[in-house]
């Protein structure tokens, strides 16, 4: 699998990269980042994968996210993918959070959206594939975190998939499309009107329909204007307990949805993380 460097950049004793690649799965050009710490040779590190929110591309949180100092610290790569198809050939939506931008970690099922929004394919399938190709990766060692739309990515991929990743926790996270109006915007349009095939796309239900995965953390800001009507917290606070999913789920006070919230938290996360990786 083939892949072209877009940019590298020396950053706190690693490599912060840009890549492209054709991929089969969206039948378009995809473009994600990978930060990589210095290393002995030959070794290989765990990573952390994290999918971002309604409008990023991969840029957003290598721009932003402040993660490599902590990634350097614990020695984890840290790699984000971006958020839907890109391209001439794509089909978009007026709104921002339908269509490109907005991929929702799904594999869609209706036109016109079933042919290149295949996100979930990308990220579960694909991705890890050619990223175990071409970096000094332990797929043994795998954790994953998002933000918003990517927090929702986060926990169901995390939950669908136990054996693939040790460790999974999200900032300000969608915690069930069922229960919103951009998740039922989104898996309406990309799923059709059957909620029941909706479930394995919502992290509560998830958990309700039995899948748990070792412990999880969320971060939340108490002044992010998403969080009531959009984000729902609540909600995965109430399956967890019912399930007896183990959690930590915090309200951050005064911080709101922004990448000043996320950069806040950010080497805390990283740090959780490592220690799961690391163990
Ligand atoms: N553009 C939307 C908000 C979209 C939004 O907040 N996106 C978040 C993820 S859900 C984000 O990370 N935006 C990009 C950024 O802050 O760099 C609006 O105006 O309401």
């Amino acid at each position: 699998m083939s892949l072209e460097t877009v940019s590298a950049n020396r950053s706190h004793g690693g490599t912060q990269g840009v890549y492209r690649h054709p991929s089969a799965e969206t039948g378009t050009e995809m473009t994600f980042s990978v930060f990589v710490p210095d290393h002995a040779p030959g070794a290989r590190l765990p990573v952390l994968w994290y999918l971002s929110g309604l409008t990023c591309t991969h840029a957003n949180v290598m721009e932003k996210g402040e993660f490599r100092a902590a990634c350097a610290q614990h020695g984890v790569i840290f790699i984000a993918p971006d958020t839907s198809p890109r391209g001439d050939d794509v089909p978009d939506h007026d709104g921002y959070d339908f269509g490109k931008g907005a991929g929702f970690y799904v594999d869609a099922t209706r036109e016109p959206w079933a042919q290149h929004f295949r996100m979930r394919a990308y990220i579960e399938t694909e991705l890890p594939a050619l990223v175990a190709q071409h970096f000094p990766v332990d797929m043994a060692r795998q954790g994953i975190t998002g933000h918003s739309m990517g927090g929702h990515g986060a926990l169901t991929t995390a939950l669908r998939n136990p054996d693939r990743f040790r460790s999974v926790s999200a900032f300000s996270p969608i915690v069930s499309p069922l229960h919103c109006p951009w998740g039922e915007k989104a898996l309406g349009g990309y799923l059709g009107d059957d909620r029941g095939s909706w479930r394995e796309y919502d992290a509560c239900a998830l958990i309700e329909d039995g899948a748990r995965v070792p412990d999880l953390l969320v971060d939340q800001g108490t002044a992010d204007g998403f969080l009531e009507e959009q984000l729902r917290t609540p909600l995965l606070a109430a399956a967890c307990k019912k399930a007896g999913q183990p959690a930590t789920i915090r309200m951050q006070e005064g911080y709101d949805h922004s990448y000043y919230f996320i950069s806040t938290f950010m080497a805390e996360h990283v740090g959780w993380h490592a220690q799961r990786l690391n163990a």
